[in-house]
This record gives C-alpha cells, sequence and structure tokens, in this order.
C-alpha cells in the first residue's frame, strides 16, 4: 500500500478539480488527484453530462438513427476522457490514482479499490474536494426494482432506441431528454409533480416551448402524483384525481442532483454539510476547514459545467493571484437549455423584475422575423429583453431561439459591463446570423408600451 505526503489533494476529476490540478502540477507542486472511475476521467460533463447529450441532441436533429450516434458518442467521449487522463498523469510533479476516497481526519485521506481495499494512504497539506452530484431518485414504489428505470447516463448508453420513453422531471435534463429522444423518433412522456412548467420562465415564453415540444409529439401531465413503476409502466394519479397508467419500456429519472458526499468520510472530520447534503463553503469556498476547500456541484448552487470551472478562477486566485475574486463576484451567469431551438437566459426576465419591484422597459421580437431563422429553417421562438428606464442598461434578456446559446454570451458580457442597449441595437453584426436579431429587437417598434 502507498503512502504519500503531498502538498495537494484533489478529490474527483471534475472541471474545477483537473484545472486547478494542472494548475499546480504547472508551478511544480506535487498533486494527486484521486478518481474513482477510470470511466470518469475528466468528470460529468464530458464523459457523461453536457458533451455527450449534446452530442446526441445536435445529431438527433441532423436525423443521424439513434444507434449509429450512440457509438459515435462512445468514441468521442473515450477519446476525451482519455486526453483527460494524460492532461493531468503526464504532468512531471502530478499523479492520478484510481480509487474512491475517503477521509479519515481532516487532512488524511485512504483511497480504496472496487473491492474496499485500502490501496493508498495520503496526507495534504492542502485538499480541494470536487466529487459533483449524483442523481436524486425520489421514494416512488417500484422505482429502484424496475429492470427499466434508467438515470441519463445509462440512456445514453441504450444499444437500442426506446419505443416509449417515460421521463420523470420537467427540468433541464427532463427537456433535454425529451427534445433528444423526440427527434430520435420515441415517443416521450414527461411527468412532473409541479404543475407550473418552466416556473421560473415568463409565462409566453414557458407557454411558446410547451406548445412547440407538443408539436414534436411530446406529452406533458404535470401536477400529477406519481403512484408506482412496474418493469414497463408509470402509474399516476393525474390532476382530476384518475388513476393513468402509462406504458413505457425506459423510464428515465431526472428529478435533480444531489451533491456527492456519500461514502466521503466527512463525518470523520470538522467539514460541514448543509441541510441538502452540501459542503458548506465560504466566499472563496474554503470548507469549515482550514486549507480544505470545495469546487463545484458539491458545494451546492448552481450546477453547471463552468460555474464549477469558475470555482477554479476563485480558489486559483486566492491561492496565487490578488486574493480578490469570490463567489459574490458572481452574477449574470447565462444559462442555455438545449432544447429544439433553445432556451437562454442571463439576468432578469419579467417574472423577476415583478417580484422584485424592478421598473424596466419591454422589447419583445418574433424569432421568425430573423433571416437566419429561414436559413436554419426554424423559425420557432421569441426573444424577450428588459431595459433599465434610467440608464438604457440592459436588465434581462430571454432568447428562445436557434443558437442562442452562442448569443447568450455576448449579452451576458454587455451587461456585465454595462453597456446601454442602444449600443447593441446600432452594432454591426455579420449576416446572416441570430446575434443581428439584437438590431431588430431593440427598435422602437419592438418595444411593448
Ligand atoms: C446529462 C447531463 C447533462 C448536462 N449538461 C450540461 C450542459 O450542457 N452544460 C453545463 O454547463 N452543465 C451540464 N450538466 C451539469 C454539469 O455536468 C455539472 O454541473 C458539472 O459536470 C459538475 O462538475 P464538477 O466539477 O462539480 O464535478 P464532476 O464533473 O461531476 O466530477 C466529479 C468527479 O468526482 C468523482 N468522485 C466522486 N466521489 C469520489 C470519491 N469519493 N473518490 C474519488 N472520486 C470521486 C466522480 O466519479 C467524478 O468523476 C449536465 C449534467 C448532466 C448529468
Ligand atoms: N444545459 C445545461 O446547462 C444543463 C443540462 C442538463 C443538466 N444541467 C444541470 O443538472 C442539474 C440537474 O438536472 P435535472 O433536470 O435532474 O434537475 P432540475 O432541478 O433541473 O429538474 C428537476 C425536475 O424534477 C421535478 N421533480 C422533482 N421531484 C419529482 C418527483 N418526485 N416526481 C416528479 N417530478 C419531480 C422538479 O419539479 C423539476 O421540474 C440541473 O439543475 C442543471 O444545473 C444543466
Amino acid at each position: 500500500m502507498k503512502k504519500i505526503d503531498v502538498k495537494n489533494i484533489v478529490v474527483g476529476f471534475g472541471k474545477g478539480g483537473k484545472t486547478l490540478a494542472k494548475f499546480l502540477s504547472g508551478k511544480g507542486e506535487s498533486v494527486v488527484i484521486i478518481e474513482q472511475s477510470t470511466l470518469m476521467y475528466g468528470g460529468t460533463c464530458i464523459n457523461i453530462g453536457c458533451i455527450p447529450s449534446k452530442f446526441l441532441i445536435v445529431n438527433g436533429e441532423k436525423g443521424l438513427k439513434f444507434t449509429e450516434a450512440a457509438e459515435k458518442k462512445a468514441i468521442l467521449t473515450g477519446n476525451l476522457n482519455l486526453k483527460n487522463y494524460h492532461m493531468i498523469a503526464d504532468e512531471a510533479t502530478a499523479e492520478v490514482i484510481d480509487g474512491k476516497a475517503k477521509f479519515v481526519s481532516d487532512h488524511e485521506i485512504e483511497v480504496m479499490d472496487s473491492e474496499g481495499e485500502v490501496i493508498a494512504q495520503l496526507i495534504g497539506e492542502r485538499i480541494f474536494i470536487n466529487t459533483g452530484a449524483t442523481p436524486v431518485l425520489p421514494p416512488i414504489p417500484g422505482l429502484v426494482d424496475s429492470r427499466n428505470v434508467v438515470t441519463s447516463t445509462e440512456l445514453m448508453d441504450l444499444k437500442q432506441l426506446p419505443e416509449h420513453l417515460t421521463i420523470i422531471g420537467s427540468g433541464y435534463i427532463g427537456l433535454e431528454f425529451a427534445s433528444m429522444f423526440a427527434s430520435y423518433g420515441s415517443k416521450v412522456t414527461v411527468l412532473d409533480i409541479f404543475d407550473n412548467f418552466l416556473p421560473r420562465d415568463d409565462e409566453d415564453i414557458s407557454k411558446l416551448v410547451r406548445s412547440d415540444l407538443e408539436s414534436r409529439g411530446i406529452i406533458f401531465k404535470l401536477g400529477v402524483k406519481i403512484d408506482a413503476i412496474t418493469d414497463n409502466s408509470v402509474e399516476i394519479i393525474n390532476k382530476e384525481g384518475k388513476k393513468v397508467s402509462i406504458l413505457s419500456d425506459k423510464i428515465l429519472v431526472a428529478t435533480g442532483r444531489k451533491p456527492n458526499t456519500a461514502g466521503l468520510g466527512l463525518e470523520n472530520t470538522n467539514i460541514q454539510l448543509g441541510q441538502r447534503g452540501e459542503i458548506v463553503v465560504n466566499d472563496k469556498l474554503e470548507t469549515t476547514v482550514q486549507n480544505v476547500w470545495a469546487l463545484g456541484d458539491v458545494h451546492g448552487g448552481l450546477q453547471f459545467t463552468y460555474t464549477s470551472l469558475d470555482d477554479f478562477r476563485i480558489v486559483s486566485n486566492n491561492l496565487y493571484g490578488d486574493g480578490k475574486r469570490s463567489l459574490s463576484d458572481r452574477k449574470n451567469v447565462p444559462t442555455s437549455v438545449f432544447i429544439t431551438p433553445a432556451l437562454s437566459k442571463v439576468g432578469l426576465n419579467e417574472k423577476a423584475a415583478k417580484a422584485a419591484g424592478i421598473d424596466y422597459r419591454l422589447f419583445k421580437l418574433a424569432a421568425t422575423a430573423i433571416p437566419k431563422s429561414a436559413v436554419l429553417n426554424q423559425s420557432k421562438g421569441l426573444l424577450k429583453a428588459l431595459v433599465d428606464p434610467e440608464t438604457d442598461k440592459i436588465l434581462g434578456i430571454t432568447i428562445y431561439a436557434e443558437e442562442s446559446y452562442e448569443t447568450i454570451n455576448l449579452i451576458s458580457l454587455a451587461i456585465e459591463v454595462g453597456l446601454p442597449y442602444t449600443l447593441l441595437r446600432d452594432k454591426i453584426y455579420t449576416h446572416p446570423t441570430m446575434t443581428e436579431a439584437l438590431n431588430d429587437l431593440f427598435a422602437a417598434k419592438n418595444e411593448v408600451k
């Protein structure tokens, strides 16, 4: 068994952790990164999250057969996994240890192999926890016993397209996978305990998204109680109190992801957990134990690859920069749900502005007015922007339109630096692009009075 005394231990090969491991080894410091699964070098995003799901979404839209797309996806993730492994393992002062990490005290960690055998004992001057999140499995009778219940990870690895896919949860994963599998030809039903579809979006946007998804054959049953799951059906009680059985050859559970701290041995430390099992951190991502930090999904809050990457910026800035970067700087984080077309947002929408009592001017444009929509043969969608009546600064935007996942980053920057909307309205953009919609969106004729 190895005994290692090292300056830096990174627990989990996630986005924030691997970027930090590379950064620290680049400074010539000793770093050990511990990863429990060889299939997960590089973390959730590249192996079982963003990249494979977006690859399948894009290829479904292009009309590829599911089995062919799934095979190509496996090659892509395999290559990325290997590249990520070498990115750290090839560094002179870094080492990758395969196994599950468990704290035995504040700065001591044991690593176990798949049989639970301890294969290494480590003492780290600094420890960075980056263990991500795992799917929440609601206590629905039959859920754990059904042979056909899957998480997003297993669903993406199927060899055959399910004929009837039922999805429990209408959040990010639920909607992206509904859109994806509808493209491949599955009959998709989406269930949610809440009746309120896309509860944080403006009503005109959420109604439009729902009717567009329904027009592609996706069935929504919202505000339902899921009574039981069998091998081939989901039994629900609908809003009218009637029992309904939904034929399903696969059932995707997409009811949220919780911080992954199970088995990490935090009970052997002074690292505090919050009410939802998240590692409690301060504004600089320090845990309640000195020289132990937490990055990414495991500390609660937003669950995105790009926020985990930003956690790396906070930690590295505090270790080696001016120490000024913190979680409170994280404002106007853009988001995109990769349905077809994509739903992207940054800053305030009408709902949030009204709730906060913030005055706004509203601009609205149907995506059909954008020339590039015709080029892409996708004219569905709606753009809404809120502007401060006093300063002309943009308060927020919702873009439900093709390629909004690109355009949103420009608006996020405009909000960050406080540009007036007139600058975006009058800027020269290349043509034909979805971004040039900003010329039109902010035109006087599109202000809603
Ligand atoms: C299907 C899906 C699609 C998604 N799509 C997007 C998207 O389009 N855009 C986006 O920004 N986000 C997306 N996300 C969310 C995003 O993937 C996560 O927020 C992000 O990957 C979290 O990264 P992380 O740094 O917290 O850790 P992770 O990347 O989750 O890495 C944690 C690592 O720690 C390892 N680990 C856990 N416990 C231990 C232990 N005890 N010992 C050793 N190793 C351990 C795990 O095996 C894992 O490799 C998606 C997620 C899913 C599931
Ligand atoms: N494009 C992206 O950036 C992207 C894509 C996928 C995932 N993600 C990240 O992954 C996280 C997890 O995604 P998710 O979709 O699992 O969670 P989510 O929180 O986005 O949605 C969960 C949904 O499940 C519903 N739900 C909860 N319990 C239920 C129950 N018992 N029965 C029926 N419905 C129930 C909720 O009402 C909600 O609509 C997201 O929050 C997001 O941060 C991001």
